[in-house]
């Protein structure tokens, strides 16, 4: 792949192999979740989510998603409990999504894809920074939510809002949002080892799949669907299906917090 990753015919996630080998690992996602295949364990604790948004920094158009990033030079925005032990700190949130309803989430359930998918990506304080601590295998929680059709989301409502400023890549925009109303009311999961999903593909996260989803209006995803992939004064490219297919389980156990 001569030119930078994305998700076009010619830079997708079929290619990724070629510059990223560790896409063909044992630990990637995302994966199906098969609830009925899922292990109950009585020993994984709740999520205990802490969410300070006077530390977020602003809303930025990478070109793959949208990003919001947060200050994380202090504990003020962590993960603690759920399948991980320690202090995860929250270093930014983003979403991928479809050109239509039927399709966008990364994981998926029974092989029913989700219009869109949230990730609050965190990071073990154990390690001096994200970029340490992304090479650990026990470096980093992801936690997703899936989106779905159903009233518009008041607190998805702040982030659209700011879209008008970041519709191409590179261009970035401040907002205050609160990345705690993002959340389901159930924190019901599930759990496996895997990766990230975007290059460098990285075997270092515990991925944390929230059961029930949030909603999401067929009028804010069109809103996702008006920012670009593309730079200003390129050929207008929209910004859809940045999602990565379902990977192989390769023998790794699912677990879920709930019966
Ligand atoms: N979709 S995902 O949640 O798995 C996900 C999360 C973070 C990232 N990458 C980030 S935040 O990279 C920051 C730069 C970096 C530093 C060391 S490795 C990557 C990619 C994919
Ligand atoms: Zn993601």
């Amino acid at each position: 792949m001569s030119h930078g990753w994305g998700y076009g015919a010619n830079n997708g996630p079929e290619k990724w192999g070629e510059d990223f080998p560790v896409a063909n690992g044992p630990r990637q996602s995302p994966i199906n979740i098969v609830p009925k295949e899922a292990q109950y364990d009585s020993t994984l604790k709740s999520l205990k989510l802490k969410y300070d948004p006077s530390n977020a920094n602003g809303i930025l158009n990478n070109g793959h998603s949208f990003q919001v990033d947060y200050e994380d030079d202090a504990n003020s925005s962590i993960l603690t409990g759920g399948p991980i032990s320690g202090t995860y700190r929250l270093k930014q949130f983003h979403f991928h999504w479809g050109a239509c309803d039927g399709k966008g989430s990364e994981h998926t359930v029974n092989g029913i894809k989700f219009p869109c998918e949230l990730h609050l990506v965190h990071w073990n304080t154990k390690y001096p920074s994200f970029g340490e601590a992304a090479s650990k295998p026990d470096g980093l929680a992801v936690v997703g939510v899936f989106l779905k059709i159903g009233d518009a989301n008041p607190s998805l409502q702040k982030v659209l809002d700011a879209f008008n400023n970041i519709k191409t890549k590179g261009k970035q925009t401040f907002s205050r949002c609160s990345t705690f109303y993002l959340l389901p009311g159930c924190l019901d999961y599930w759990t496996y080892d895997g990766s990230l999903t975007t290059p460098p593909l990285l075997e270092s996260v515990t991925w944390i799949v929230c059961k029930e989803p949030i909603s999401v209006s067929c009028e804010q995803m069109a809103k996702f669907r008006s920012l670009l992939f593309s730079a200003e004064g390129e050929p207008e490219c929209c910004m859809v299906d940045n999602y990565r297919p379902p990977q192989p389980l390769k023998g790794r156990p699912v677990r879920a917090s709930f019966q």
